[in-house]
C-alpha cells in the first residue's frame, strides 16, 4: 500500500492509500504506535494525525477520508488534511477540482496554485447542541472557568464547530496564557462532553490574526485548518474582525473568508508532500 507523509501547514499527516485495499483499518492502539514522536513510520516529528484515504461512498465524491487522531481516536474533519488529500487526488487525476468525503460530508475543493488548495468547509454549526457543549447557552461568548484557577485573560471564549469543536479564546499576549498549559485543562473541560480543541487568537487587524491552537487528541501543532477557521467564526460573531482574514499559525498563513451569501467557510492554504513509498 501507498505510504506518504504530507502536512499542510506544518499540520503533519501520515497518510495510507486504502483506495485498493477495502479491509484496511487501524486500532486506536495501532494508530498510536504509528503516529508517536520518535517511532519507526513518522520518525522525530511523529504526526498529528493518520488519515487512511478510501474509495467514495457517494456517488458524487472523489475521495473519502477517515482522520484519526495522533492518541488513537477517529475525529469527523480535519482542514489541512482536506487541502492535502485534494491535492493528492487532482495530481494523479490530473484535475483542478475534488470532492472530498468525510464522517461529515462532502467537501469541495479547488486548486488555488501548484501547492495551494481551497476547500469550502460549509457552514459553521454554532447551536450549543452542534458543538456540542454540555449544557444550554448562546455560543457568541461562553462561560468557561477554569476551575481552582482564575486566569482572568482567559474570558469569553466563542465556541464553533466546523464538523468538529472548537472554543477560541481572544488573547493579547501568548506568554501570559500559556496555551500549552491551558489548552489540556480546557480540551477536558466538562463543558465539553466530546471534549474541544482550543484556539487562542491574537487579533493583530480587522483582517489579520495570529493563532495557536491545542488540538484535541493531540496537543499544540504548528497548524489547525478547522481552527482557523472556528477562529475567524468566533472573531466576526464578536466583532473583533471583518470575514475575509490572514490567519498566520506557527507553521505557515491560511486564508479564511466566511462568504455571508451563503454562510460558507473558505480556507485556502498550502500543502506539502514530504515523502511517498510504500509500506
Ligand atoms: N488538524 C486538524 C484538526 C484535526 C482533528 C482535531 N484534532 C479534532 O480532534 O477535532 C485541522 O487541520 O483541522
Amino acid at each position: 500500500m501507498k505510504f506518504l507523509i504530507m502536512n499542510g501547514a506544518g499540520n503533519r499527516f501520515g497518510v495510507f492509500d486504502a483506495r485498493q485495499t477495502p479491509g484496511f483499518t487501524l486500532s486506536d492502539a495501532q494508530t498510536i504506535e504509528i503516529a508517536k514522536p520518535g517511532g519507526k513510520m513518522m520518525g522525530e516529528k511523529g504526526a498529528d494525525q493518520i488519515v487512511i484515504l478510501r474509495a467514495p461512498k457517494s456517488p458524487d465524491a472523489d475521495i473519502f477520508m477517515e482522520i484519526r487522531n495522533q492518541k488513537g481516536f477517529e475525529v469527523d474533519a480535519c482542514g489541512n488534511a482536506t487541502r492535502t488529500t485534494a491535492w493528492l487526488h487532482m495530481r494523479d487525476a490530473k484535475t483542478d477540482t475534488c470532492v472530498v468525503e468525510t464522517n461529515d460530508g462532502l467537501l469541495y475543493c479547488t486548486r488555488a496554485g501548484e501547492f495551494e488548495i481551497s476547500v469550502d468547509m460549509g457552514p459553521p454549526k454554532l447551536d450549543w447542541a452542534q458543538i456540542p457543549l454540555e449544557e444550554p447557552m448562546h455560543t457568541h461568548h461562553i462561560d468557561v472557568k477554569l476551575g481552582p484557577i482564575d486566569n482572568p485573560v482567559l474570558s469569553n471564549p466563542g465556541a464553533v464547530s466546523m464538523g468538529n469543536p472548537h472554543c477560541v479564546f481572544f488573547v493579547e499576549d501568548f506568554e501570559q496564557v500559556k496555551p500549552h498549559l491551558a489548552g489540556p485543562m480546557i480540551e477536558f473541560h466538562p463543558l465539553f462532553p466530546e471534549q474541544v480543541n482550543v484556539g487562542f487568537a491574537r487579533v493583530d487587524a480587522d483582517d489579520r490574526i495570529r493563532l495557536k491552537v491545542w488540538e484535541r487528541g493531540v496537543g499544540m501543532t504548528l497548524a489547525c485548518g478547522t481552527g482557523a477557521c472556528a477562529a475567524v467564526v468566533a472573531a466576526h460573531r464578536q466583532k473583533r474582525t471583518g470575514r475575509d482574514v490572514t490567519v498566520e499559525v506557527d507553521g505557515g498563513t491560511l486564508h479564511i473568508y466566511w462568504r455571508e451569501s451563503d454562510d460558507h467557510v473558505i480556507m485556502t492554504g498550502p500543502v506539502e508532500l514530504e515523502s511517498e513509498g510504500s509500506v
